[in-house]
Parts: structure tokens; sequence; C-alpha cells
């Protein structure tokens, strides 16, 4: 079985907590491989004003994942879906010699609990989230916390995800990256211009 790390995002743009992140992820979790899933749209964000197009922001994760056991794709628009649980599921039909594991930032578990049938995803995959500056007390309090965290696994035993019993959650703490895709826009408003190239867009 080969070992994929999937972290799921809108890569609006993608940038270098997001490689930090991931490069740090396949030592801690002794992944094979890293998958970027660049969102089609991400169903909370919906009507963002400042979303790129989908072909920029692969464009960036491909380029931001080069020279590095990652591989930035289009599986959500090639699956047809958005919902992360949809994904995994079609992903685990799909791919039935890999194990996955869901990564994710610790903003994003302060959030976990919108998402679409989110105790079903935690049944369906592990899900390993990674510390980020600025949100992990607010993580440890989220609302999806108090579900998740009788499912907790000690830090010094992810690599051995492969052989936990679902739901499994591991907080990771990596060397803190302040970088953030927000704070990127707001330097340079039109970043996706320079990734205008011909790249796959999504089918609808
Ligand atoms: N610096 C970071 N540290 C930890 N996790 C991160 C970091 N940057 C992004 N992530 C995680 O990567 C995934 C994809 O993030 P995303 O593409 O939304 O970037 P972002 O910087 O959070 O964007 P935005 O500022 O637009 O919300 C999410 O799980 C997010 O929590
Ligand atoms: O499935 C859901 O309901 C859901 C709701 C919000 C976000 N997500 C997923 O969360 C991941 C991170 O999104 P983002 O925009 O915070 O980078 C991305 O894969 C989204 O599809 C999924």
């Amino acid at each position: 079985m080969t070992r994929i790390g999937i972290l799921g995002g809108s890569f609006n743009p993608a940038h270098r907590g997001h490689r930090a992140i991931t490069l740090a992820a396949l030592r801690a979790l002794a992944l094979d491989e890293a998958w970027w899933l660049v969102s089609p749209g991400n169903p909370l964000k919906d009507g963002a004003g400042d979303m790129a197009p989908f072909a920029a922001r692969l464009g960036s994760a491909r380029a931001m994942a080069r020279r590095a056991p990652i591989r930035a794709t289009d599986i959500e628009c090639r699956l047809h879906t958005r919902y992360t649980l949809d994904t995994i599921r079609k992903l685990k039909r799909q791919y039935p010699k890999q194990d996955f594991i869901w990564l994710m930032g610790a903003d994003n578990l302060a959030q976990f609990h919108r998402w679409r049938e989110w105790r079903k995803i935690a049944a369906e995959v592990p899900i390993a989230v990674i510390a980020r500056p600025g949100y992990d007390g607010r993580a440890l309090a989220a609302p999806a916390m108090g579900w998740l965290r009788r499912f907790q696994r000690p830090a010094d035993q992810a690599k051995s995800w492969t052989t936990w019993r679902l739901p499994a959650l591991v907080l990771l703490r990596f060397r803190p990256d302040p970088t953030s895709a927000t704070g990127l826009r707001a330097g340079d408003p039109d970043w996706y211009r320079r990734f205008a190239g011909p790249v796959a867009q999504p089918r609808s």
C-alpha cells in the first residue's frame, strides 16, 4: 500500500507555508507522497470575490510543489466533487491500493464543524492537524474538538496511522510558518496573471 497525505485547499495562491507543512508531514507521517487537491470551489467560500481562476491556482500549486514528492492535482474537478466527504469516498474507491490521511491546518479544524457531514469524514480517513500561528487556541477549543478529542492519538505514534481504528486525529507541531494566502493577496492582488498558462480548466 502507498501512503498518501492529502491537503485540500483553495491555493489562492499556493505558498511556501503549504510546501513547508507538507514536507514536514511527509516525514512525520512517513508518507510516500502528498497530493494537493486544488479545490474547484470551497463550499464555504462560495462567491468569494477574490478567488482567482482555477487554472491559476493549480498553476501556482504546481510551481510550489516542484522537486518535492508533492502532486498538485485537479482531482476534485475530475471526480466532480466539491464536498470533502464525496471526494474521499470516491478517492478510496478509485485508488484501493493507497492509504490516505487528510491533512489540515489548525484554522481548518476551527471551522471543521461547518463542513458537510464532518463526523463521517473522520470515519473515512485519519486526520492530521498541523499547528498554525494564531489559530492553535481556537482549534483546540473548536466545536469539532468536543467530539474528536476522544479519538486523539499521540503525535509520537504518528507514523502508525495506517493501523489506527477510525475516527483518529493527531495534532502535529512543526516549525511555525506564518505565511497565508490572504497576506500574499493583500500584497499582490494580481498574482494570478503570472499563471495564465494553458492549465486544465475544471469541468462544471
Ligand atoms: N502557514 C500554514 N501553516 C499551517 N497550515 C497552513 C498554512 N497555510 C495553509 N495551511 C493549510 O493548508 C490548507 C490549504 O490552505 P489555503 O489554500 O486555504 O491557504 P491559506 O493560506 O489558509 O489561505 P487563505 O488565507 O486564503 O484562507 C488548509 O488546511 C490550511 O489550514
Ligand atoms: O466538505 C465541506 O463541506 C468543506 C467545507 C469547507 C472546506 N472544505 C475543504 O477544505 C479544504 C480547505 O479549504 P480552504 O479553502 O480553507 O483552503 C478544501 O479541500 C475544501 O474543499 C470542505
